[in-house]
């Protein structure tokens, strides 16, 4: 798909829609037009993929101002491309709604003017006659007026939270409505809406518990004022309301309180309660993940499948790791104590997450007018599932418009008007461009795993640079890690088992000292990858890299990647296997061009083992063809030189060897240059040595994928 054609297209209409800025529409579509339109019900969409475009408009605030402080307005006098402040319009739906992108239904006011309502950021599995049902009324807050591509003009919603639904009796409803009002079903409609309207008047006590009892899911149920009015209510109540209580805090991650609630209920009953016993020992196995960062990381791999839903029930491990100041990176996160390689850093459960498998049916380009970026994937799904999230959920909310938004303003906080919580969707999005990750669809090591390395098992034409590709297929946001500055060779590094990000020391660090892991896996063109950095995050990198890198002349970087080009020419014509073996001449080759890449590198710049990436991948595929040939000597020159050019310092002294850690970036091939060079000391009955290997190359492993699974697939028994 052409992107920028997109983005440019959506520009110029949008561009010449404000030419007819502050005017009034004319040739409007009548009144019987619009009912033949919305006449039917929608069918579900055919079986089969749809590709729908998201486009985020140009921004503008959500509305604050409530009901009672607006003025009304008719439809006969909205202007065009206009936000027409301080105003509320009255509207009722006429038939039924559709969904294209936005949910869509032709609507009324007092006076009988009709129109197209649109509303956009909805969650796509929301019932569109729950969004908009025929004949429901609406107060719509500061409404703004659209032409629309197909000639037509639509009332466009961005901020579902500007559209208030007024229930039967409202007294802002306009008289004029009042003859056909439509009596709604008091069960469930107007259970929830007295829930609100508590919740609106801060009677929260009785409104969670309206919305506790009458909603089963109770990840929706407010928790985030005062604890101690819900103790107080359920004390009133009986065991089965504090096992209730005990799930819904459960729900909230409050794994204290929901213990202390399971205590509850047992103590009701003289006889025991097994659920509230077996739920009791899953709250107090999650308060132990929190305490302690044990978490049975092997099992946790075991569980997750590409047919399950990997969302997992863990606890968060962040004690370990605390905010700060980080000067002109803004806020950091920063080690709580001194921690060791590989020790565990931060566990944490993604605050939002869509896995790309859950979108088979919907694929959402989305594109961005006000970044001019434009993706493919999950990440429009993300925006509705956050707005969802963040608009059920205030507390939630709080935590999420914290994080870094690039500068976004205004920041509209969360905030509770006319008894909705009001969601700015244009920041939601800004927020989620600087804090999503992208993540694999089951587990990290799933992709080194599967595909073990050729002469070290199965065979394999993959370079180790595969990840990033997998990454982009799932996204989410994990708020603590969201703190995490970036640095290409940072001292953390992250991985996922399900919707779990693991994130490990990868050399020691010191008690205070910020944490940083790379955003991206850098690439071989370290000022490419910056320059990348910047138009993405809106930073230039100065990591012991990227700096070594600034002191690279013009020349030298024109000629590595000349030589780079040729590099990557010379693997794709030089693929290995046994029934491809390299023979001496192309050997001799990959030898000279690694010789010739190496002198683009400034001796003294990239002293002290500072990583040379662009000579790993040749230095890989060296690896290999001497392991192919059975030259254990030339596999052990090359996988420490490989070592080396990851970073990883080694010497060796009397059969001792010795590694220093503080510049090495554990890559796949990093750890496929330690089983390489384990297996050749094996071979030459040197096992005392390969065993160091296999341990450093394990260790590796277990701080890039989080624990040991996919190691033996890859790399058989030692
Ligand atoms: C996910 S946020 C990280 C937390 C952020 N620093 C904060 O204040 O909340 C990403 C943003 O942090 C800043 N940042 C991250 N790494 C940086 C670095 N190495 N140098 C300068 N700014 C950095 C950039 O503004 C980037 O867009």
């Amino acid at each position: 798909m052409d992107y920028a054609a997109l983005l440019q297209k959506q520009k110029q209409l949008t561009l010449d829609a404000q030419g007819r800025k502050g005017k009034k529409a004319t040739n409007k579509h009548g009144r019987a037009f619009l009912e033949m339109l919305f006449a039917n019900k929608t069918k579900p969409s055919p079986e089969g993929c749809w590709v729908r475009t998201c486009f985020i408009s140009y921004a503008y605030p959500a509305s604050t101002t409530p009901l009672a402080q607006l003025r009304p307005i008719l439809i006969s006098d909205l202007r065009l491309e206009t936000h027409h402040h301080g105003k509320v319009l009255f509207l009722r739906t006429i038939g039924h709604p559709t969904r294209i992108l936005a949910v869509q239904n032709a609507v009324e006011d007092q006076s009988g003017g009709v129109d197209r309502l649109a509303v956009y950021n909805t969650h796509p599995t929301t019932p569109i006659e729950q969004i908009l049902p025929k004949h429901a009324l609406f107060a719509l807050r500061e409404p703004f007026y659209k032409a629309t591509v197909d000639g037509g003009y639509t009332i466009r919603v961005d901020h579902p939270s500007n559209l208030i639904r007024l229930q039967a009796g409202d007294e802002r409803v306009p008289a004029a409505f009042s003859p056909r009002l439509v009596e709604l079903d008091k069960e469930a409609e107007g259970l929830k809406a007295d829930g609100n309207a508590a919740y609106g008047r801060k009677e929260y006590c009785a409104a969670r518990f309206e919305a506790a009892l009458a909603d089963a899911n109770a990840a929706i149920f407010p928790l985030e004022l005062g604890t101690e009015a819900l103790d107080e209510a359920t004390a009133k109540l009986n065991g089965k309301a504090y096992y209730r209580a005990g799930r819904a805090a459960y729900a909230l991650r409050d794994f204290a309180r929901a213990a202390e609630y399971f205590r509850k209920v047992e103590r009701c009953s003289a006889s025991g309660d097994a659920d509230a016993e077996r739920e009791g020992k899953r709250a107090a196995c999650r308060l132990e993940e929190q305490k302690t960062g044990h978490y049975d990381f092997a099992a946790m791999s075991k569980a997750v499948s590409a047919t399950r839903n990997n969302r997992l029930d863990h606890a968060d491990f962040s004690i370990r790791v605390k905010d700060g100041d980080s000067g002109s990176r803004g806020r950091g996160l920063f080690a709580v104590k001194a921690l060791k390689k590989g020790d565990l850093v931060l566990c944490e459960k993604a605050f939002e997450l869509v896995f790309a498998s859950e979108n088979a049916k919907e694929v959402y380009t989305m594109v961005n007018l006000n970044t001019n970026r434009a993706s493919m994937g999950a990440h429009a799904t993300l925006l509705f599932d956050l707005v969802q999230k963040l608009s059920h959920n205030p507390e939630q909310a709080r935590v999420y418009f914290d994080l870094h938004d690039g500068g976004y303003t205004p920041k509209i906080p969360p905030q509770l008007v006319d008894g909705v919580t009001v969601i700015d969707t244009f920041r939601v999005e800004a927020i989620s461009e600087y804090n999503r990750f992208g993540c694999p669809n089951v587990r990290s090591s799933d992709g080194a795993s599967m595909k073990p390395r050729a002469g070290l098992g199965k065979n394999d034409d993959d370079d180790g640079e595969g990840e990033d590709s997998q990454l982009e297929n799932s996204v989410g946001v994990w708020v603590v890690a969201s703190h995490i500055n970036h640095a290409c060779d940072g001292n953390a590094v992250r991985a996922f088992i399900g919707d779990m990000m693991i994130i490990r020391a990868v050399h020691d660090i010191g008690a205070e000292e910020e944490i940083l892991m790379p955003y991206c896996n850098p690439k071989n063109d370290g000022p490419a990858t910056r320059t990348s950095m910047k138009k993405t995050w809106g930073f230039e990198c100065d990591c012991r890299i990227c700096e070594a890198d600034a002191g690279t002349t013009k020349a030298q970087l024109v000629r590595r990647r000349a030589l780079s080009k040729e590099a990557v020419r010379f693997l794709e014509n030089n693929k290995l296997s046994m029934q491809h073996l390299a023979n001496a001449a192309s050997i001799r080759k990959a030898e000279k061009l690694l010789s010739d890449i190496e002198v683009t590198y400034d001796k003294t710049a990239f002293a002290n083992n500072r990583p040379r990436l662009a000579l790993t991948t040749l230095g890989h595929w060296l690896c290999q063809a001497y392991n192919f040939a059975s030259s254990q000597r030339k596999v052990i020159e090359c996988a420490i030189r490989l070592l080396r050019d990851l970073g990883y310092g080694i010497s060796v002294a009397n059969k001792k060897v010795t590694i220093d850690y503080s510049c090495g970036r554990p890559d796949i091939k990093a750890i496929d240059a330690a089983m390489y060079t384990a297996h050749s000391h094996y071979s030459l009955g040197e096992r005392k040595q390969g065993l160091y290997y296999e341990e450093f190359a394990e260790g590796l492993w277990v701080m890039l994928y989080a624990e040991k699974q996919g190691f033996r697939e890859r790399y058989g028994s030692s």
